[in-house]
């Protein structure tokens, strides 16, 4: 096995490979960029003009999809995956893997489209990289560009696979990828409605690639994600790498979910009015006080049908503690 081929273990000892760029038996090449980055280029006459991000720990504690990342790049490294398309391997916040925290003193996935700017630590710098990184592999011109940014939730899910969309002002969300990620186990999809301040909003506003944040599951350690089932998106990504995806158009039983309100905590004296073990998805009946914060204000649910994802009042004042949702059509899309 090559050694580059062992990304994830290199960054959980801190180590620098002494040898940068390596070749597969089939002439892959897998270049090492900076610590967590690895990219992978097939031979020019097999390159099907494809370019796929896989993210995974940008939550150092979101084990699952770090491991499938793993198993990924392994796989390409023996010479038993044969890409057809160029990947970016990332793992987004090493320190906090290697301690098996979400964060140390920023959630990484609050610091992009800028936002690094304006904070100073490790975990800005960190999103800069990130995002200078993801700019430059997807600056060749003319290639498709496919973002999936894996995580695993803090809390169980009634939905237990699902995929956030981002938004752009003027841009449709598409069909072909819906259908894709369904055939990839996906159960549902949130469709957003206004810009973010995460790594796939990012790629998908600045850098026109389709991007999702995909939730697997539950957040566990490293070797305890036997309960999360990423089989049928292993598949699939290996199909894509290989360039031998099968035709589908379906989108039976995928669940379509549009935001109606973010639910920001404003200050320290936020409550959330949930159990502790609320699951995602779980619904909330018309009229239920949901959160009060600062100023008398309320959180009331006046949607029908609404259901609340990432209950969290333990988050920062100023960033999200929850999104409320409701079920949405396949009407608006492209
Ligand atoms: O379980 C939770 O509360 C959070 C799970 C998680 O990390 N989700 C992502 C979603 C990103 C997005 O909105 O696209 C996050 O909160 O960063
Ligand atoms: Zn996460």
């Amino acid at each position: 096995m090559l050694a580059l081929g062992k990304l994830l273990e290199l960054t959980l000892a801190g180590r620098e490979p002494a040898q940068k760029i390596q070749l597969t038996v089939d002439g892959v090449q897998l270049r090492w960029l900076s610590e967590g980055a690895l990219e992978v280029r097939p031979p020019e006459a097999r390159d099907n003009g494809s370019d796929v991000l896989l993210s995974s720990g940008i939550h150092g504690n979101e084990t699952a999809p770090i491991e499938l990342a793993d198993r990924l790049l392994q796989g390409i490294a023996r010479g038993e995956i044969k890409p057809r398309t160029r990947i970016l391997f990332l793992f987004g916040n090493p320190e906090a893997m290697r301690r098996g925290e979400r964060y140390l003193e920023l959630d990484v996935n609050r610091l992009f489209n800028g936002r690094h700017e304006q904070s100073i630590g490790p975990e800005a710098m960190r999103a800069a990289e990130l995002e200078q990184l993801a700019r430059t592999f997807f600056s060749v011109p003319g290639r498709s560009r496919l973002h999936y940014d894996l995580h695993t939730a803090i809390r169980g899910s009634k939905i237990e696979q699902f995929a956030l969309y981002p938004w752009k002002d003027g841009r449709q969300h598409s069909r072909a990828e819906l259908a894709r990620l369904r055939a990839a186990g996906m159960e549902a999809v949130l469709l957003q409605n206004k810009t973010s301040i995460t790594f796939t909003a990012f790629t998908y506003e600045q850098l026109e690639a389709e991007s999702f944040t995909l939730e697997l599951g539950k957040a566990r350690p490293f070797g305890q994600n036997q309960g999360v089932d990423v089989s049928r998106l292993e598949t699939r990504l290996k199909q894509i790498i290989e360039g031998n995806e099968p035709a589908t158009e379906s989108l039976d039983g995928l669940k379509l979910f549009s935001v109606s309100r973010e639910v920001i905590k404003h200050s320290d004296t936020f409550v959330l009015h949930l159990p502790a073990d609320v699951e995602n998805f779980s619904e909330l009946e018309m009229g239920y006080l949901l959160a009060e914060d600062i100023a008398k204000t309320r959180w009331v649910i006046e949607e029908e049908g609404a259901r609340i994802i990432f209950p969290n009042p333990k988050v920062k004042n100023g960033l999200r503690a929850g999104i409320l949702i409701v079920p949405t059509t396949d009407a608006g899309l492209a």
